[in-house]
C-alpha cells in the first residue's frame, strides 16, 4: 500500500484568484438531485441531530440525515417532512425489524428521498441485502451506504445498488473502534478516502476525523462529494444533549452512536462520551463554515467547489500545527 496521511499532514497549493471577491464562490452542491448550500452534513447521532435540527436544516437547503434511534418516530417524521414540503432523509440499520419498516414505508406510499444504511462494518451481506431491498421496495429513494474503508467495500456496495457510500471506520472523535479492535481508518481517513474514492463511480460521503474547517476543503480535494461531520456540530445552543456547567463555563454532552450511553447496556462498546464547549448558534458555525469554504475556492482558483478537486497538494507530517496549539 502506498504511503498514508491524514488531514493534519496536507497543505493545498494555492491556485491563481479569478474572483474580486470571496462571496463570489459557489458552496452548493448536488446529491441525489438535490443541490444543497453546503457539501456537509451533520452526522446522524442522537447528540447532533433531532426533529428540530433536521427541520432548521431542511428548510434552509442543508442536506441532513435524521437519526435512526428513536426508530417508532421515522415513519411520521417522514410524513412530517412531507407535508411541509420538505425532503425527508433518515437512517435505518439492519436488523429484522428494519425490513419490516420499509414495507411500512412502501405499504403507505411514502417515499424518503434519501435513506441511510447505517453500521459500523458496511463492506457486509446485512447492508448488500439491505440495498436490495430498499431499492425494491422504494425504487425512487436515493440509497446511502456504509460505513465502508476500502474500494472493495464501496464497488461492492455500489454494485448492490447503493447510490453513494459513506467512508470512515474509526475517526470519529468519540469513536474507540481503533482501540478496542486495532481496525479502522483513524489516523489515515483521508488517504483511504483518496484510495476509495479512485475506486468509486458514484458520490462517497467522508465521514469523521473533521476537526477544522480546512479539513472539508481537503476531504473535496481527495474525492468526496460530502463530509459528514458529528464533533464540530456537537455542543451548540441547538444540539440535542445535556448542558453541565462547570466553573462558570457551559459545555454539552457528545456520545457515540455504539457508547454505553446510546446503547444503555455495556455490549459491543465501541463509543464514548465527552463534553464540548458551548458553541452559540449553529446558523453562526454553517456561516462560518460556508465563509471558510469560499475562501477555499478561491485559494483554489476558482468559482466552484470543483476547483478544489483539482488543487496541488504537499504531504508535510503535522504541517498545520507547527508547535501551536490551535485547539
Ligand atoms: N463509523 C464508525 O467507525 C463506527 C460507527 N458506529 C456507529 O454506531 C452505531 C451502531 O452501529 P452497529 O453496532 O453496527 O449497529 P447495530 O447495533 O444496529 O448493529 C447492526 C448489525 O450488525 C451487526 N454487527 C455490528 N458490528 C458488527 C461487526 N463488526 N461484524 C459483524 N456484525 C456486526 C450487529 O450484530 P451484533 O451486535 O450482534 O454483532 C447487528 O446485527 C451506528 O450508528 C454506527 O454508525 C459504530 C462503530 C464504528
Ligand atoms: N467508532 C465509532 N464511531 C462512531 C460512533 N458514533 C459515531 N461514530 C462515527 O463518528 C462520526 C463523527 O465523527 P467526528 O470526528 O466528526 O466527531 C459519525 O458520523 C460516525 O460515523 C461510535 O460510537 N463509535
Amino acid at each position: 500500500m502506498e504511503s498514508v496521511f491524514d488531514y493534519e499532514d496536507i497543505q493545498l497549493v494555492p491556485a491563481k484568484c479569478v474572483v474580486n471577491s470571496r462571496s463570489e464562490c459557489d458552496t452548493s452542491v448536488t446529491l441525489g438531485g438535490y443541490s444543497f448550500n453546503l457539501p456537509v452534513v451533520p452526522a446522524n447521532m442522537q447528540t447532533i441531530i433531532d426533529e428540530k435540527v433536521a427541520l432548521y436544516l431542511a428548510e434552509n437547503n442543508y442536506f441532513y440525515i435524521m437519526h435512526r434511534f428513536d426508530p417508532k418516530t421515522r415513519l411520521s417524521f417522514v410524513n412530517d417532512m412531507h407535508a411541509r414540503g420538505l425532503i425527508a432523509s433518515i437512517s435505518v440499520g439492519v436488523k429484522e425489524e428494519e425490513y419490516s419498516f420499509i414495507e411500512q414505508l412502501a405499504d403507505a406510499h411514502l417515499t424518503p428521498e434519501f435513506i441511510t444504511i447505517d453500521i459500523a462494518h458496511g463492506h457486509s451481506d446485512s447492508v448488500i441485502n439491505m440495498i436490495r431491498f430498499i431499492k425494491n421496495q422504494l425504487p425512487e429513494t436515493f440509497v446511502i451506504a456504509g460505513n465502508v474503508g476500502t474500494p472493495e467495500a464501496v464497488r461492492e456496495l455500489e454494485h448492490a445498488g447503493a447510490d453513494a457510500t459513506k467512508v470512515g471506520i474509526g475517526p470519529g472523535k468519540v469513536c474507540i473502534t481503533k482501540v478496542k479492535t486495532g481496525f479502522g481508518t483513524g489516523g489515515w481517513q483521508l488517504a483511504a478516502l483518496k484510495w476509495c474514492a479512485k475506486a468509486a463511480s458514484k458520490p462517497i460521503i467522508a465521514d469523521g476525523g473533521i476537526r477544522t474547517h480546512g479539513d472539508i476543503a481537503k476531504s473535496i480535494r481527495f474525492g468526496a462529494s460530502m463530509v459528514m461531520i458529528g464533533s464540530l456540530f456537537a455542543g451548540h445552543e441547538e444540539s440535542p444533549g445535556e448542558t453541565v456547567e462547570q466553573e462558570g463555563k457551559r459545555y454539552k454532552e457528545y456520545f457515540g452512536s455504539a457508547s454505553e450511553f446510546q446503547k444503555g447496556e455495556k455490549k459491543n462498546v465501541e463509543g464514548k462520551k465527552m463534553y464540548v464547549e458551548h458553541k452559540g448558534s449553529l446558523e453562526d458555525t454553517l456561516t462560518e463554515m460556508k465563509q471558510d469554504l469560499q475562501s477555499a475556492i478561491s485559494y483554489a482558483g476558482g468559482k466552484e467547489l470543483q476547483a478544489i478537486r483539482y488543487v496541488d497538494y504537499v504531504v508535510v507530517k503535522n504541517s498545520i500545527f507547527n508547535g501551536d496549539k490551535i485547539y
